[in-house]
């Protein structure tokens, strides 16, 4: 009965969240539908997943109709283009979940919409968080929106925090592969490559995020990112190396008992579970098979071979404009990395120097913090210019 599908708005369906998304659609189509669908330039891979899941609309937000064949898109389907058709098209009453599969801090407007919106959030956009995680979950509050994690960590805190009282959590451990460079000395992730960056031990995603990993980055932002969904304290916060990515993260309660998620490294289950919470229903993810011999490892991070890591936490304590500093200036960092213009060990160095410039204020506006995420954009690019990578300029704009 298509009445009772689950309807959908996809944000970013072009991207590695976006298709493993389509896929739980595709294999559960007597109970979920697409009523929208946006990527940002690829229009003819956006086109063949309209023509397959006829959404009401699809939104382009980086290309104009001049630059998009006629006809690529099946009559029934309104193409729209630009953020602001975006934030318009996620509002509509038919839909009930929004997935954020947006990368970087240009998810986070419609995320807000979303939220504002009330619909239910299936949070993949890490960064959204990171950049306004305090005004975006006050905003949740007030509109009743549910943010129910997508991100493979959180959605495992999220699991586990089922099995106690919030006031019984003592901590959240937040598990990491600890990327491709895991083993490698410090003399020798100084040297790597943009491909050996990108070769990720056991998640097949995206390339920002793929970096991220690399650097642990990705973890920082995670550390920030379970500070606001959970509003816990940054110290009660930990990160631990677990290599296989099974554990995908656990709650420790007062009492000592630690709870956690496993399941195969598999994006396809915590979509799912945003969008049927609090039901399960069966998938195609893999299932674990415990008949075969495994080890689960776990080992402390290395904060002097992962320096981004500390970030993480000293951003996740401080709140306030922290975080869209760090975040923007890992963008950018992240950007010139990939474009063989920044050396793997100036992406953590970058972004601790653009967020010791700036002048911090607890409580910023969301226009305020847009300001100063084009301004750390500015001195991040600035740095990378610069052979001798001197302190950014001193002319933050003041909250
Ligand atoms: N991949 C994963 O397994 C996981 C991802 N996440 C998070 O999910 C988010 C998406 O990651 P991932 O799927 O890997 O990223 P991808 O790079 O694979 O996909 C990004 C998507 O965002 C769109 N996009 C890019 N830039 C813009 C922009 N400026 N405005 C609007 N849309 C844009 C792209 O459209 P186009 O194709 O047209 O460029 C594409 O659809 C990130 O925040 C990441 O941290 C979290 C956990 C796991
Ligand atoms: C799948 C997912 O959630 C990613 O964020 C993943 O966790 C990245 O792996 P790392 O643990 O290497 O950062
Ligand atoms: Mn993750």
């Amino acid at each position: 009965m298509s009445d009772s599908k689950k309807r959908i708005g996809l944000l970013g369906a072009t991207g590695s969240i976006g298709t493993s998304c389509l896929e739980v659609v595709r294999a559960h189509s007597e109970s979920m539908s697409i009523d929208l669908l946006s990527a940002h330039s690829s229009w003819r891979e956006l086109a063949r997943s309209a023509a397959e899941f006829l959404p009401q609309t699809v939104v382009l937000t980086g290309v104009q109709a001049s630059d998009v064949a006629a006809n690529a898109f099946p009559s029934s389907v309104e193409v729209l283009y630009g953020e602001e058709a975006l934030l318009k098209a996620v509002e509509v009453p038919e839909i009930e979940t929004v997935i954020t599969g947006i990368v970087g801090a240009a998810g986070l407007r419609g995320t807000l919409a979303a939220v504002e919106a009330g619909k239910r959030i299936g949070l993949a956009n890490k960064e959204t968080l990171v950049v306004a995680g305090s005004l975006v979950t006050q905003k949740a509050v007030e509109t009743g929106s549910v943010l129910i994690p997508v991100d493979s960590e959180h959605s495992a805190i999220f699991q586990a925090l089922a099995c106690g009282k919030r006031e019984d959590v003592s901590k959240l451990i937040l598990t990491a592969s600890g990327g491709p460079f895991r083993s490698w000395s410090a003399e020798k992730i100084a040297q790597a490559t943009v491909a050996n960056a990108l070769d990720h031990p056991t998640w097949d995603m995206g390339p920002k995020i793929t970096i991220d990993s690399a650097t642990m980055m990705n973890k920082a932002l995670e550390v920030i990112e379970a500070r606001w969904l959970f509003g816990i304290n940054a110290r009660q916060i930990e990160v631990v190396v677990h290599p296989q990515s099974i554990v995908h993260s656990m709650v420790e309660f007062v009492d000592g008992s630690v709870m956690a998620q496993l399941s195969p490294p598999d994006m396809k289950l915590p979509i799912q579970y945003a969008i049927t919470w609090p039901d399960r229903i069966a998938g195609t993810s893999p299932k674990l098979d415990i008949s075969q011999t495994f080890s689960l490892d776990f080992e402390p991070p290395d904060l002097e071979r992962f320096p981004a890591l500390a970030l993480g936490f000293e951003v996740a304590d401080q709140g306030g404009t922290a975080g869209v500093v760090l975040n923007a200036a890992n963008e950018v960092a992240v950007d010139r990395f990939l474009q063989d213009q920044l050396t793997f060990p100036e992406i953590p160095r970058l972004c601790r120097s653009i967020l010791a410039s700036h002048q911090f204020e607890s409580n910023p506006t969301l226009d305020e913090l847009l300001t100063l995420d084009g301004w750390a954009r500015q001195e991040a690019l600035r740095w990378t210019s610069s052979t001798s990578h001197s302190s950014p300029s001193l002319t933050a704009p003041r909250c």
